[in-house]
């Protein structure tokens, strides 16, 4: 039992707090109220009601070295761990060098695994200081690697499976999960691990990768956060003939069986955390887009493949008008080719429709899907009849023959273009000023295809999106020098710069992982009930907007993932504003507060604080 009275008073704050009864609490009146000579002002403290080694491993508690000798005493750990006390500063040293001497990204994605599985508090505050190098670790490309090779690599449990063996429990085995408050969800069913095919359950690096930078980039607190793979098995004949792979060796599930599967994840999910965000990601092509229409009206939850990748593409458009000294609303004067006809191609695309549209210089959304020429892995979805007597050598392709098409990729069929044509063929006939590329497929803007868009456009931008590293349509160095070093360059994962006959060209990294921190702060700081179209929006026009005059004119389109956490106050800002205008926020405004305070105040930074043991029945 607690007896002294402040304490008391610190532990039911602390608890209503981080049990979500109170959002935005006061530290002052928290820290006013203890009485322990480390607390400071200004502090928070977390309590635990552990003891001994469980305290210190546990890395949501464990300080490692960094234990006061106070606190070494009240929660039983004096002379378990080395005598000296040090400060965080000195922990990161150490850490910092010894992930350097790590010889590859693998090694480095182990290392960082297993500093987050010791110590969550000292990985997020390296990861946060350090973020465009550790993102390239913790997510695109290493977590590609550490997908593929999931099953050698595993260590210690994180995240949750369903699997199909667990179908009619799932309602059950979310209680499994050991924390009351979620906020934000990751789900893949690993069917298209970024530009690396069907991964099955090895996909879970995802998931736990997105996460770390929903905390690092977007503030949320490391206990709100749920990775889930559903695992409904895997066509990677390669998995399911390995005797290490850890998911269900059976082929995945399809059709009612895979629908109804989902449906039951969500209802497990709806029942024990009802306003938690659900993120699907890295589902196949048509599953989410099925997914997100089937349940975007009803939970909140959004498709990060085709939603977010969206904005952020947007808004590397949006920029790079700007970049060219024409007017952001000039959208649709754009002749936009895009390789890839997925979720991500259609999601983009969409979106840039979307933008078109409520720019208002289209007449119709049917002109402004005229601007997009889009090809998938035959070619142009172009028509399949045209002047197919005289070609002789292509037979009259029936739309039956491309089974896969549906009416979202129908509506960019070029009537007037042979159905497959090739991209450097299109290139020439349209002379695109935007080439996007996702596809997933290694290489495919061909250096006839660039250059040729390079005769046709002064400032050629060329966005090959594709992730990791190595699926990338180009590099940056063959964007530079075939269009003589006049590329607008973009990529999902991160090239260098490029020194382009003495001078340095600018390299832009567009990721959603620029998006979703600041969509889930905004979505977690608001309440919000439901994700929307007009939140995606904003946040594209929102990061369009944030490169200086001169960056613009350096060929820089935004801040980079160095500056995320910025950029996701800002977005999560935009979002928030959205969410009370159309009436979806549920938490109340605060009188006299800027919601940009709010968010900053909602934000979770990594530092240590105070731990103080209580009784569990108290
Ligand atoms: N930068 C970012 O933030 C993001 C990047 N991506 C990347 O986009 C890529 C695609 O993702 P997603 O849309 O979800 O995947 P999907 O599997 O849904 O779609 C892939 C599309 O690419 C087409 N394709 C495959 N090979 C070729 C080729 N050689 N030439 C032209 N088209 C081809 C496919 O055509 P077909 O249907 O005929 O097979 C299909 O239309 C991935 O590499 C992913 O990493 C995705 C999300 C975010
Ligand atoms: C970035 C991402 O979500 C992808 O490549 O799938
Ligand atoms: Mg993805």
């Amino acid at each position: 039992m607690l007896r002294n009275p402040a304490l008391k008073a610190v532990h039911a704050a602390t608890q209503r707090y981080v049990s979500g009864q109170v959002r935005n609490y006061s530290r002052r009146a928290l820290t006013t109220l203890a009485n322990f000579p480390d607390l400071r002002m200004e502090t928070m403290v977390q309590t635990t009601t552990k003891h001994g080694m469980d305290v210190i491993h546990d890395p949501l508690l464990s300080k490692g070295t960094a234990f006061s000798l106070s606190e070494r005493e009240r929660l039983g750990i004096r002379g378990l761990v080395p005598p000296r006390t040090q400060e965080m500063d000195k922990q990161l040293q150490r850490i910092i060098r010894n992930l350097r001497g790590c010889r590859t990204p693998l090694e480095k994605f182990v290392f960082m695994t297993a500093l987050q599985d010791r110590n969550e508090t000292l990985y997020y505050r390296l990861l946060i200081d350090n973020l465009e190098e550790l993102s390239q670790i913790i997510y695109t490309p290493t977590v590609g690697e550490a997908c593929q090779r999931f099953h050698s690599i595993y260590r210690r449990a994180r995240g949750m499976y369903f699997s199909s063996h667990d179908r009619g429990q799932m309602a059950a085995m979310v209680h499994n999960w050991p924390h009351d408050q979620v906020d934000v969800i990751v789900v893949t069913d690993g069917s298209r691990v970024l530009g690396l095919g069907d991964l099955g359950a090895n996909g879970m690096q995802i998931p736990i990768g997105k996460l770390s930078l929903y905390v690092a980039g977007g503030g949320i607190r490391p206990t709100s956060i749920l990775p889930v793979v559903l695992d409904v098995g895997t066509n990677n004949e390669e998995l399911l003939n390995d005797p290490l792979y850890l998911g269900m060796g059976h082929r995945r599930l399809d059709g009612d069986e895979y629908y109804s599967f989902v449906d039951e994840w969500v209802h497990a999910i709806q029942n024990r955390y009802p306003d938690a965000l659900i993120q699907f990601e890295d589902f196949k092509y048509p599953h989410a887009y099925n997914l997100l229409h089937k349940y975007q009206d009803k939970v909140c939850c959004f498709n990060d493949d085709i939603q977010s990748t969206s904005a952020v593409a947007l808004a590397g458009v949006l920029a790079s008008l700007k970049a060219r000294g024409k007017a952001i609303d000039d959208l649709n004067e754009e002749r936009i080719v895009c390789v890839g006809a997925g979720s991500a191609g259609v999601g983009v695309c969409e979106g840039i429709v979307d933008c078109m549209v409520e720019q208002g210089k289209v007449k119709s959304r049917a002109e402004a899907y005229s601007r997009i020429w889009m090809l998938d892995q035959h070619g142009l979805i172009g028509n399949p009849h045209l002047g197919s007597e005289e070609t002789g050598k292509r037979a009259p392709i029936g739309l039956a023959d491309r089974a896969e098409l549906d009416e979202r990729q129908l509506q960019y069929l070029k009537k007037d273009m042979h159905d497959r044509t090739n991209l450097e063929d299109v290139v020439k006939a349209i002379k695109p000023t935007v080439i996007l590329g996702l596809s997933g497929a290694p290489g495919v803007f061909t250096e006839g295809a660039i250059r040729a868009m390079a005769e046709g456009v002064e400032k050629p931008v060329v966005f090959p999106l594709s992730n990791p590293t190595r699926s990338s349509e180009c590099s940056a160095e063959q964007a530079f020098e075939w269009t003589d070093g006049r590329a607008i360059f973009a990529s999902g994962s991160p090239f260098k710069d490029v020194e382009y006959k003495g001078e340095i060209r600018k390299v832009n990294q567009i990721n959603n992982a620029m998006s979703f921190p600041g969509l889930g702060l905004g979505i977690t700081v608001s309440r919000a009930t439901r994700v929307t179209g007009k939140m995606f929006m904003e946040t594209a026009i929102t990061i369009a907007n944030m490169a200086s005059e001169d960056q613009l004119k350096n060929g820089v389109l935004f801040p980079g993932v160095s500056s995320l956490r910025e950029v996701s106050k800002e977005v999560a800002a935009k979002v928030c504003e959205v969410a009370y205008e159309q009436g979806l926020a549920r938490a109340q405004l605060r009188q006299g507060v800027s919601l940009k305070d709010v968010i900053e105040e909602s934000m979770w930074d990594p530092e240590y604080v105070p731990t103080i043991r209580i009784d569990g029945h108290m």
